[in-house]
Parts: C-alpha cells; sequence; structure tokens
C-alpha cells in the first residue's frame, strides 16, 4: 500500500476530560443559537482533522472511524484538495451552472462516466446532497417511463426530505411528525442475512420482494426500485448473493428504472470504486455524493443517457448543483484516490479489520453478527437469545470509546449496530490503535453483561 504523509500527528491524544473546557464553553454558545433538532455525537468541538484523526478546540487528538459518516474518504484537509478549493476559490466560487457554465462540472462528469459501472452512453447532473440526487433520479425514472410508483425496502435510508423520507423505513429521528410523506411509495422486504428465517437465499428473497411488487403495484405501474447496495443507516445491511442480480434482471425485463444509491457505499468505501461492482450489477441510474469531494458539498446523479435525456432543457437543475469549488475538490479528491488505489487499501485494511472483529465475535455472545465490505463494517449486538437487539449496550461502547478519544458511530434500525467508516486514508497504526480499543471495550461491557 502507499505510504501516505500526514500534516497532523496520526495519534491518540488526551490532553483533558472530553469535553475539555474550550468544547464546554463552545456547547453553551450553541445552546443558545443552534436548533436542539440539530443532534451531535461528539460532545467536542473539531478544531482541526487531517488523515484518521481530528483535534479538538482543547487539543485533543481523537481518532476518527467515522469520517463524518463516510465522507472525509482521503481525509478533511488532503493538501491537493486544499489547493484545489483554494486556487478554485481565488477565480469564482459560483456563476451558477444554470446560467455561465464552467469546465470544472464538465471534468467531474466525465470523470464519473468514466468511473461508474457500465460501458453505456451514460449522462451526468450534479448537485449538492444526497437527498437531492435521490429525488432527482426519481423525477428522471418517473418522468422516463411515465409511471409513479416507486419501491424502497424495509431498513433504507435514502435522505431528510420530503420524498427521501417517504422513502426512508426509520421514523424515529428521521419521519417522526414531519409528515404527510410523498405518495406513491411502496415498501418492500429486505434481504437481512442475520434476521431472515434460516436459510432464506438472495434470489429467494428478491423473489419474494418481486411477488409482492406484482400483486400489490403492478410492474406496468412501478418507475423505479431505489435500493443501496449495502444498506447504510439502517445498519450496513450486506444483502444475500443473488438478491441485487436478480431485482435488476427483473426491472430491466419490466421496463423498471432500478436505482442503487451509492451515497454512503460509494467511491472506494467497499474495497471496490462502487459496491454495485461487488455484486457485478449495472444500475440504470446510480445516486453519489459523501466521499466525492474531500468533504465538500457536492453529489451526482449518473446513469443511461436516454433516462437522463429524455427530460426537457431546464428540468433539472438548482442554484448550486455542481458549485465550481466543490468541482475543484471532486477533481483533486478521485485523483488521490487512484494515486492511493484506495478501492484496494479499503479491501486490504478491512479485511485485517473485519478479520479482527470476527475473531472477537467468536469470544463474544452479545455480538450476532459481524458483516460488512471493505472499510464500511459493522458489529451487531443482541441480547442473550442471540437475536433480541441490544442498542443500550451497543449505545454503551460507543460512548466508552469515546471517553477513550475513539470516535465510532452507530446505526441500524434497532440502534443495536456499530459501525466502522474509517478514512480510507486512515494510517495503519492508528486504525489498528482504534481497533484495539473498541474491541477491549466491547469485551469489557459485553462480559460484564454476561456475567449480569
Ligand atoms: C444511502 C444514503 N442515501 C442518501 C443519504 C442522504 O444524503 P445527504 O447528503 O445527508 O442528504 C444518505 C446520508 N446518510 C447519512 C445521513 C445522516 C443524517 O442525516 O442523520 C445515505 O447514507
Amino acid at each position: 500500500m502507499t505510504d501516505i504523509e500526514y500534516r497532523l500527528p496520526q495519534r491518540l491524544e488526551l490532553r483533558t476530560d472530553l469535553p475539555g473546557p474550550a468544547s464546554v464553553a463552545l456547547a453553551a454558545r450553541r445552546a443558545a443559537v443552534v436548533a436542539a433538532g440539530v443532534s451531535s455525537t461528539a460532545p467536542v468541538f473539531a478544531a482541526d482533522a487531517d488523515g484518521g484523526v481530528i483535534v479538538d478546540v482543547d487539543g485533543n487528538s481523537l481518532i476518527d472511524l467515522g469520517s463524518g459518516i463516510a465522507v472525509t474518504s482521503v481525509g478533511a484537509s488532503d493538501a491537493k484538495v486544499a489547493a484545489a478549493v483554494a486556487a478554485q476559490a481565488a477565480h469564482f466560487t459560483h456563476t451558477c451552472f444554470m446560467i455561465t457554465p464552467y469546465e470544472g462540472y464538465v471534468a467531474v462528469a466525465e470523470r464519473l462516466v468514466a468511473l461508474t459501472p457500465g460501458h453505456h452512453e451514460k449522462r451526468v447532473v450534479l448537485f449538492n446532497s444526497g437527498a437531492e440526487a435521490v429525488e432527482n433520479a426519481v423525477k428522471v425514472a418517473r418522468l422516463a417511463t411515465g409511471r409513479q410508483a416507486v419501491v424502497a425496502f424495509d431498513h433504507a435510508y435514502h435522505g431528510r426530505t420530503n420524498l427521501t423520507m417517504a422513502l426512508t423505513a426509520k421514523s424515529m429521528p428521521y419521519k417522526q411528525n414531519f409528515g404527510p410523506f410523498a405518495p406513491e411509495v411502496y415498501r418492500m422486504p429486505m434481504s437481512y442475512p442475520f434476521r431472515d428465517q434460516p436459510g432464506l437465499t438472495g434470489v429467494e428473497a428478491a423473489q419474494r420482494a418481486i411477488g409482492m411488487i406484482e400483486k400489490q403495484i403492478g410492474a406496468q405501474s412501478l418507475a423505479a426500485i431505489v435500493l443501496e447496495p449495502i444498506q447504510g443507516e439502517g445498519g450496513f445491511i450486506v444483502p444475500a448473493p443473488g438478491f441485487l442480480p436478480t431485482l435488476v434482471a427483473w426491472a430491466r425485463e419490466n421496463g423498471v428504472v432500478f436505482i442503487a444509491d451509492e451515497v454512503q457505499t460509494g467511491f472506494a468505501r467497499t474495497g471496490n470504486w462502487f459496491a454495485s461492482e461487488d455484486e457485478g450489477i449495472v444500475p440504470d441510474l446510480i445516486t453519489l455524493a459523501k466521499g466525492i469531494a474531500g468533504g465538500m458539498p457536492l453529489s451526482a446523479v449518473v446513469g443511461r443517457a436516454d433516462l437522463l435525456d429524455a427530460v426537457h432543457p431546464g428540468g433539472l437543475g438548482g442554484t448550486y448543483g455542481g458549485n465550481p469549488v466543490a468541482c475543484a475538490a471532486a477533481l483533486a479528491t478521485l485523483d488521490r484516490m487512484a494515486e492511493y488505489d484506495l478501492p484496494g487499501r479499503a479491501a486490504a485494511l478491512g479485511a485485517r479489520a473485519k478479520q479482527t472483529l470476527t475473531d472477537l465475535a467468536a469470544d463474544v455472545p452479545a455480538i450476532g453478527d459481524v458483516r460488512g465490505r471493505g472499510l464500511m463494517l459493522a458489529v451487531e449486538f443482541v441480547g442473550a437469545d442471540g437475536i433480541t437487539p441490544d442498542a443500550a449496550l451497543t449505545k454503551a461502547v460507543a460512548a466508552r470509546c469515546l471517553e477513550q478519544g475513539v470516535l465510532v458511530l452507530t446505526c441500524g434500525t434497532y440502534g443495536n449496530v456499530i459501525r466502522l467508516l474509517p478514512p480510507l486514508v486512515i494510517a495503519e497504526e492508528t486504525l489498528d490503535e482504534g481497533l484495539a480499543i473498541l474491541v477491549d471495550t466491547i469485551r469489557a461491557l459485553a462480559g460484564a453483561q454476561a456475567e449480569v
């Protein structure tokens, strides 16, 4: 693997309690002006970040195993990305591509056409957030097919706008009391191998969903299927082999647009450029965001030219979509990902990390499942019966890791999943140190639980 140079020491160093005094003071200022609906995992405020560490305003250096939710794959201050951002901003920060276009947008589109699965003619539209990309992919599918119905799956997460809330499965905290939600969205059962009845194959799980689609909606009324190749917020659910290809084949046979939502799985996270490749599927449309631009807000819909070009001129856009500074960051980010071979790095580091967690699971009954690919890994916690979700233990593990200076995130429909999303440029030693603290914490807390 490529040696990576870092600007900050890639170490865990705690100088104060967490939060330290400067974070406490900032928290008081925050409480006076920031809406209570915006919550934060860490009780500290960032002052600097690089590679696999975040330094807070009190000088504490934390190990970051979250990447700001799978965003800072190349780190939060990569030198090439920072230079590209500064250079672009010194020329122009915005002209609005719908008013005065610029090369950066076109160059990003060219890279995405070349990088994404499939050798068919493609088109690209750029936006700002993942939800915006998903919204627009559904718009395109509905216009191009003349149909209205959209299928999403159990445990899905697609965003916080009205349509993407309708597509998202979990009510609290994403949807509760925010309705009514967009109509013509139907939810189908997912392939969730750890929780499906034993022996349900991916093909059988797909056929179960297809049967329900044909009975409840009718293929001729269905515009699109929207699915994350590995479900993120819902719990890093990796469908059984065969699930995705069976759904894609059925969609193709019935003129249904298959939208792969790779906002969280995309850009080397799972050990390939895109998780769709892991399953050998070629989506009709693919939604992208998060890792695309080194932390700058940028998202995209990439896919079949006949679908995207079916839209009338002016039908797609938005003021900031494909902002030039974000596009400059994206080009530098994609260069870095190739230079460092981040798909290969994610696969290699992820395999080692997954083995560490799998070995741990053999000793810890509270771990019901270890799953994921590349550096998108998850540990699902269960009770003594081996299946009842244990959200309390999950929360305690994450909190205890944070007290020790390791930032891990949780997720899952049942809140019982610890997920690992480290920056893909994290130093091996830093990842090993963070993993060791996570392992020791799980042993201590799960072991204590087992003795109760
Ligand atoms: C698959 C998938 N599609 C779409 C989205 C939405 O992307 P935006 O950029 O947050 O709008 C996501 C965002 N996931 C993290 C959201 C966290 C939170 O808001 O609490 C995703 O994972």
